[in-house]
């Protein structure tokens, strides 16, 4: 059994899920944050998770769930930054939507990370993954603030990973087309698959993998792995 917990940030489904039942499975301690009450987090919380209510969209929210994560725990192995709202630039909310998105994609990790990496100084391996996209490579015609707010996200994991080592690594995960969301119709399924050159949806198995390579590897820092089924090569 590991013994300091790992937070993992926006876990009430899909890929935040599914990475803390792994990590539960595997032994380890975990702390979830989520925004609303669900059947998951109920699961969550009986397969032996605590579970921390905090929303990041504006900065009151972000102090607010540092000082609950403070009263729950004493040290951390790890924390990732899953916590992601996708929402494509919409007229007329535009600098809204901003606003969203740099919360929860930059804020939020940048004032965890600078509040929160005392909790990792343990002696022990601790890491900080950010969870990107891979769509910083080339930027997105139609996710526009998304993008770049992913891509501040990606320079954070640079700058963490030089100011905290040797003592934290801190490293990125930048997903392409993981897992489809229930809305998505036949012909955008199509052509999201003929995107990359293995044209599959893998699912969330393959996130958790990388997760666990950066948690296992003692030697990787400032490092963002590109799990994106070859999308480079299209
Ligand atoms: N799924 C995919 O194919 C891809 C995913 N990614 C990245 O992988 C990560 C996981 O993806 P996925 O599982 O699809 O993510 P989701 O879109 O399912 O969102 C994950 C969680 O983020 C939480 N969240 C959203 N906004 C906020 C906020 N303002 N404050 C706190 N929590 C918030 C939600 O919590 P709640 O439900 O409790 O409201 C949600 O459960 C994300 O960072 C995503 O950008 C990148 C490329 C592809
Ligand atoms: N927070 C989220 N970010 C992203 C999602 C998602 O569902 N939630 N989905 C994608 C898409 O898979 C895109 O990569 C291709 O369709 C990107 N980011």
């Amino acid at each position: 059994m590991h013994q300091a917990p790992i937070l993992i940030t926006g876990a009430s489904q899909r890929i935040g899920l599914h990475c803390a039942e792994r990590l539960l499975e595997d032994g380890f301690p975990v702390i979830v944050t989520y925004r609303r009450e669900r059947d998951s987090i109920d699961r969550l919380r009986t397969l032996g998770a605590h579970t921390l209510k905090a929303d990041f969209s504006d900065e009151a929210g972000i102090t607010g769930f540092i000082a609950a994560l403070r009263q729950q725990t004493a040290s951390l192995r790890a924390i990732v930054h899953n916590a992601s709202e996708w929402r494509p630039d919409a007229p007329g909310q535009e600098a809204e939507a901003f606003r969203q998105l740099f919360q929860v994609h930059m804020l939020a990790p940048y004032l965890i990370n600078l509040h929160c990496a005392d909790l990792l100084r343990h002696g022990g391996p601790a890491d900080i993954v950010h969870i990107g996209d891979d769509v910083t490579r080339k930027g997105s015609k139609k996710h526009i603030a998304y993008a770049a707010s992913k891509a501040g996200l990606d320079n954070l994991t640079l700058s963490f990973a030089a100011s905290l080592a040797p003592a934290i690594k801190v490293n990125g995960i930048a997903p392409a087309l993981i897992q489809f969301n229930a809305d998505d119709d036949a012909e955008y399924r199509r052509k999201a698959l003929a995107k990359s050159a293995l044209g599959i949806e893998p699912g969330a198995e393959v996130i958790y993998q990388s997760l666990r390579y950066l948690l296992d590897n003692p030697y990787v820092t400032g490092t963002t792995l590109t799990v994106n089924g070859g999308r480079h090569l299209i």
